[in-house]
């Protein structure tokens, strides 16, 4: 990747370039990268949105695919510099098996680890997630932690599993040999749980207070903190590290970041008030209005439930003993370790990112506003 301030030539490929992350990637790429000669996007679904930006200076190449598929993502692979590897099944609702999860995640990052050896691609990104940490099993809290922080790391969920067993082969597979013998530099990216534009549980959570009239129930309490970080920094941090990876192989290669921003800690439905209260709902209650025990019960038996619907209906409420962990687990980062290896710094403040989103929201089909 040397410099050239007049040709673009670099190839980059964003595998999930059309899910709620990959799309600001690409945006941001199109808008932050101007050694892109062409940005390839892959994805089993392709957005419509695509082809509006095709029309720019930068070659933009939809792939449909499945990174299950070995063949698909070698010819995707093939010629390009820079590999993003966003894609993922990201369920932690019970709408896709542990098996499909696993296949996705595990053998599908495996695929792209594989393609960039076979045709020498020498740089890779991994979108991981803090899941890969915790909050663990025995909701031990990590409270702002860094990437050097101890922590017991026990999992049981699909989903955190296959994310960090997928991130340990990202980072085993530093330094191995690539086609024509340069070695393979693979990081991983950890975000917290990411909100902004196009972020489905907002969404979910939005319409669930307008049924109730405007209204959402505290859970939670609010002492609990959860690590959040809005999309256009997690996007700025991928497109930083994938500049700085070349330049600064031997110290980046094999390492991990959590993605992180200057948003505050705060409960997760506190957290999601700083945007749906401006777009008028209201966040009942002070401390939780259910006793705990309840909700362990109550998500206890959604978990029940859907076991039972399975063969008749897919039953994927928002609560169920996992999301319920999570969400009353204290997980929060603080680190600079991104800042001090590849220069980062969070792109968009937290009132640009908070505007963003409440603007989002706002514009939201059915919105009350
Ligand atoms: N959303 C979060 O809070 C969060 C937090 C931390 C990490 N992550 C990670 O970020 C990544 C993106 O998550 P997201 O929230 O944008 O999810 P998303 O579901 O919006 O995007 C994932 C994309 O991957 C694509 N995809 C799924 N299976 C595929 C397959 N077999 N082949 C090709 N493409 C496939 C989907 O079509 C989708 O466009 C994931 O790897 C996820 O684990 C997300
Ligand atoms: C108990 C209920 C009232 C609230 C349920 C909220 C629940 C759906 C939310 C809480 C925390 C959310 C997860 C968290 O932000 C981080 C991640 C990591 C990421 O890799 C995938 C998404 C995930 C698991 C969020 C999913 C939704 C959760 C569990």
């Amino acid at each position: 990747m040397a410099e050239s301030a007049q040709v673009p030539k670099l190839v980059y490929l964003v595998t999930g370039g059309c899910g709620f992350l990959g799309e600001h990637i690409v945006r941001m790429l199109l808008e932050r990268e101007p050694r892109l000669r062409e940005l390839r996007v892959f994805d089993l679904h392709l957005s419509p949105w695509l082809e509006e930006l095709k029309t720019g200076p930068v070659q933009v190449t939809a792939i449909q695919g499945d990174v299950t598929q070995a063949h698909e993502v070698a010819a995707a692979v093939a010629g390009s510099h820079v590999v993003i590897h966003t894609a993922g099944l990201v369920d932690v609702f019970g709408k896709a098996s542990p098996k499909t999860i696993h296949k996705v995640n595990v053998q599908g990052t495996q695929n792209v680890i594989e393609a960039c050896i076979r045709t020498g691609t020498q740089f890779l990104i991994y979108t991981s997630s803090m899941e890969v940490v915790g909050p663990n099993v025995k909701g031990h809290p990590f409270y702002r932690g860094n990437e050097d922080t101890p922590y017991e790391a026990v999992h049981r969920h699909p989903y955190p599993c296959s994310k960090a067993l997928a991130e340990q082969l990202v980072l085993e597979a530093n330094g191995r040999k690539v086609n024509g013998g340069q070695p393979l530099v693979t990081c991983a990216l950890r975000p917290t749980g990411i909100y902004g534009e196009g972020h489905q549980v907002m969404r979910d959570f939005y319409n669930q207070g307008l049924r109730f009239g405007g209204r959402l129930f505290r859970a939670i309490p609010a002492s609990v903190e959860h690590g959040r970080v809005y999309v256009g920094n997690v996007a700025w941090m991928h497109v930083l590290v994938a500049r700085e990876l070349e330049q600064r192989a031997a110290l980046l290669g094999g390492q991990v970041y959590f993605c992180y921003d200057k948003s505050p800690y705060k409960s997760y439905e506190d957290f999601n008030m700083e945007f749906l209260g401006p777009c008028g709902l209201r966040l009942i209650g002070t401390h939780p209005l259910l006793p705990y025990w309840l909700l362990v019960l109550l998500a206890t038996l959604n978990a029940l439930l859907q076991w039972l619907l399975r063969p008749l209906v897919l039953y994927t409420p928002l609560l169920n003993p996992y999301t319920l962990a999570v969400a009353n687990t204290t997980f929060t980062v603080s680190t600079n370790k991104a800042q001090r290896h590849f220069g980062y710094k969070p792109l968009f403040s937290w009132e640009e990112s908070k505007a963003r989103t409440i603007h989002w929201v706002q514009a939201l089909e059915g919105s009350a506003w």
